[in-house]
């Protein structure tokens, strides 16, 4: 477990509807328990608080623990300074209490003159996972002060020793940290207490993911993402134009190439056109195409393309050679499955709906929301890359974890949404995201483009009002 993914799940737990509220109670219910298991009740108990939301933890731990112990609150900071909702509410509430005894500590010399010998515990929530640097006054005097104590009291850090990773930290006994081990935290003893997420955070795939996927990398041209598509042939020139056109929203330059023919049609001034001769691509054209993917960060391979056996050729001659991490679609997947060796050594994700899975990988995925991942995970590392099976419910896996997206509807069976997703999922692996999480952010944001289409016309729409809808989905995403 990972930091970045507790940022990514805080964010999917919101928008499932799970408030910060609940949390923060049973965070603090966690610690309360904890502390009561292991050290028995009737006790007199200090509890150091911040004014951040690990402070707020121990708001509510002081509550829960007045029930069958005297319990002393000693907040290190200023009252005006508690910054969550949260936090003040259960502030409020630890104010109205008779029974617990409320100390403020504003002064580091103060502080330094605190008497708890009387305390059996001392419960840490003065700084958590918001710590930034070294701890500054007073909360680095009220650190020192809870370290004189120990092996005298018992020491129940909050999520992390305050401090941490500082070697200025709390001497815990024992840190309760919250649903999930975190591989970071190291050198002292964890307790993990659940705090309410359900299974689904390590699967459904949310704004979290999106937001995450899609943040900026730096302020000149160029440094934002770079994108080739591939594809078109003399029957196409729709798909690829509407993958170019989706990913145009999210990086900085998207070139398309194409083979002349249907590129006469495309006019489009946000995308660099790469024409080349003849109405299919056929291995003639593979050592010019690599050229132009020199200067990108990533490729799609396959919009519209055709299954002539030359451009069957040019695929797989290209994809031997390409070294660029690239999403394999539509035709391009048919021509992979005749000779998956290619991918070896590769970074790719294929994007196959359930019929070209088939054709792929000789199965067809059906079950329930337990045994189609199975298969997917499977084939993912079997292949050794990532694969995201289209579907009602889209189904990610990069061999290691599986992801579901739920975003989308019926709608969205018309032609070119597969396109417009292929774009997006290139953009996002453009943008240097694993492959993962460039399949699952691309995945949330075509559904939720798609969704967002259907809320003002309706399920009857094109593939070309999903792709524009990409500003709009992306910006709701920012602003979850
Ligand atoms: N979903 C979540 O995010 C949950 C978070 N919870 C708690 O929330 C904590 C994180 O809360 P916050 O993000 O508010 O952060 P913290 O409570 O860890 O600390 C932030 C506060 O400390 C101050 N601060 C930061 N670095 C400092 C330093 N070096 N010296 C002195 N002061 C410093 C900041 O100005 C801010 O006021 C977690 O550790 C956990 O205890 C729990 O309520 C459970 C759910
Ligand atoms: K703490």
């Amino acid at each position: 477990m990972r930091i970045e993914d507790v940022y990514i799940w805080d964010i999917n737990a919101k928008w499932l509807g799970i408030s910060p509220y609940q949390l923060m109670e049973n965070a603090g219910a966690g610690v309360a328990r904890t502390i009561e298991e292991r050290f028995g009740k009737g006790l007199r108990i200090a509890v150091f608080s911040g004014t951040g939301n690990n402070g707020g933890d121990g708001f509510v731990a002081a509550r829960h623990l007045s029930f069958e112990n005297d319990v002393t609150l000693f907040l290190v900071g200023n009252e005006e300074k508690i910054r969550s909702e949260e936090a003040k509410h259960n502030w409020g509430i630890l104010k109205k209490l008779d029974f617990v005894k409320i100390k403020v500590l504003k002064d580091s010399s103060y502080i330094k003159s605190l008497d708890l010998s009387g305390f059996d515990v001392i419960v840490d929530a003065l700084l958590g996972a918001g710590t930034k640097g070294e701890p500054r006054e007073p909360i680095r005097s009220a650190i020192e002060k809870i370290n004189e104590y120990a092996g005298k009291a018992k020491i129940v850090s909050v999520d992390l020793p305050s401090g941490y990773p500082s070697s200025v930290r709390v001497k815990a006994d024992v840190a309760v940290t919250f649903q999930w081990d975190k591989e970071e935290y190291e050198g002292f003893e964890h307790v993990i207490v659940k705090i309410g997420y359900p299974k689904e955070l390590y699967h459904l795939v949310g704004p979290g993911d999106a937001k995450f996927a899609l943040r900026k990398r730096g302020g000149h041209k160029g440094q934002n993402g770079k994108l080739l598509v591939i594809g078109g042939s003399e029957d196409y020139f729709g798909a690829p134009y509407l993958a170019s056109k989706a990913a145009s929203y999210l990086v900085d330059l998207v070139y398309l190439a194409m083979p002349e023919y249907s590129a006469r049609r495309i006019n489009d001034p946000n995308l660099i056109l790469r024409p080349f001769g003849g109405r299919n691509f056929t291995k003639e054209d593979v050592e010019d195409v690599l050229a132009i993917a020199d200067g990108v960060d990533a490729v799609v391979i396959g919009p519209g393309i055709g299954q002539r056996a030359e451009t069957k050729e040019f695929i797989l001659e290209f994809l031997r050679w390409s070294e660029k991490p690239v999403v394999i679609d539509a035709d391009a997947l048919k021509a992979v499955a005749e000779d998956l060796d290619v991918l070896k050594g590769k970074k790719f994700i294929l994007t196959p709906h359930a019929g070209e899975f088939r054709i792929l990988f000789g199965e067809k995925p059906d079950g329930s929301l337990e045994e189609k991942p199975k298969l997917v995970v499977e084939k993912a590392k079997a292949v050794g890359g990532t694969i995201l099976l289209k579907g009602a419910y889209d189904i990610i896996s990069d061999g290691k974890v599986w992801k579901y997206n739920k975003t989308g509807n019926r709608g969205m069976t018309t032609g070119g949404t597969g396109d417009v997703l292929a774009g997006l999922v290139g953009a996002l692996l453009a943008l240097g995201n694993s492959p993962l999480k460039a399949a699952s952010a691309g995945a949330f944001l075509n559904g939720l483009a798609g969704d967002m289409v259907k809320e003002e016309v309706g399920e009857n729409f094109t593939a070309l009002d999903v792709a524009g809808k990409v500003p709009q989905a992306v910006k709701w995403v920012l602003e979850f």
